[in-house]
């Protein structure tokens, strides 16, 4: 079980080319070595880069404590499936995280629920956690968006459960209409739909050490202004530059840095 306060992960989508990518990734493991935040066990760091990076990606975090994943994997293990990448490849090239579900892949790419759930099996049962991305379509009220984003988490968990596939998740409540958007979700917003997606996890005693993190135009003082609302932040854009990354893990010391926890 992961022992960690909070959680800062990042996906690098396909923004970056390969010498960016490893440029950044150097920077962010340099950080890593020496971040307090991270040395101390308080913060759980991910990266997510391009699956054709993974493993020079994974040397450059090499010994530093933050683990690599990939942004998709398949539902199948081996066969016939051109294209795809299997959670058992992954596990075997050291990965530990593999994202599911997020909404760029429902709405470009045509991943429905079925999909997803699938994908989060694929990723237990070959030990990786799954970064389970959840989030209402359309901007509703905080309740309305937390019931959904619950009934939403319980159906993709299903298959998982089904299979008997125990292991922590790191929900990624990702309300769509925030990603790519000038600014995140409201605090209370993120606040309410966290609160609901503890509480359906805390249920599941399988699925103990499980997190609940906040994505969706992320990025410096978010993590102050949610308190311990949250259990870390999931970053796209704004952690491109690595001196965001390390203005975050100030805030994370600063906040739980006493002892305290995050939820
Ligand atoms: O989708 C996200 C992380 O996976 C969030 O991306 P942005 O922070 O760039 O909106």
């Amino acid at each position: 079980m992961d022992a960690s306060a909070v959680t800062v992960g990042v996906s690098l989508k396909m923004y970056f080319g390969q010498a960016r990518t490893l440029d950044w990734s150097r920077r962010v493991a340099d950080l890593a070595r020496t971040h307090q935040a991270v040395t101390s066990g308080l913060v759980e760091m991910f990266a997510l880069p391009a699956t054709p990076l993974i493993p020079p990606v994974l040397a450059a975090f090499a010994g530093t404590g933050v683990g690599v994943g990939a942004q998709d994997l398949s539902w199948a293990d081996s066969g016939a499936y051109t294209g795809e990448t299997s959670g058992t490849l992954l596990r075997e090239l050291g990965c530990r995280y593999a994202e599911v579900g997020h909404a760029e892949r429902r709405r470009l790419f045509g991943e429905d629920d079925q999909v997803v759930a699938a994908k989060t099996a694929a990723a237990l049962r070959n030990g990786l956690t799954p970064v389970l991305c959840v989030g209402e379509p359309d901007r509703v009220s905080p309740a309305e968006a937390a019931r959904r984003c619950v009934t939403e988490l319980g159906g993709l968990l299903a298959a998982a459960d089904q299979d008997g596939a125990p292991g922590r998740v790191v929900v990624a409540y990702e309300p769509h209409w925030a990603i790519g958007a000038p600014e995140p979700a409201s605090t209370d917003h993120i606040a309410t739909v966290c609160a609901a997606l503890r509480e359906r996890l805390a249920e599941d005693a399988c699925r103990a050490g499980s997190r609940v993190i906040y994505g969706g135009s992320a990025g410096p003082g978010l993590l102050t202004d949610l308190g311990t609302e949250v259990g870390g932040l999931f970053l796209g854009r704004f952690a491109h530059d690595p001196d965001a990354v390390a203005a975050i893990l100030d805030e994370a010391l600063a906040l739980h840095g006493a002892g305290a926890r995050a939820r």
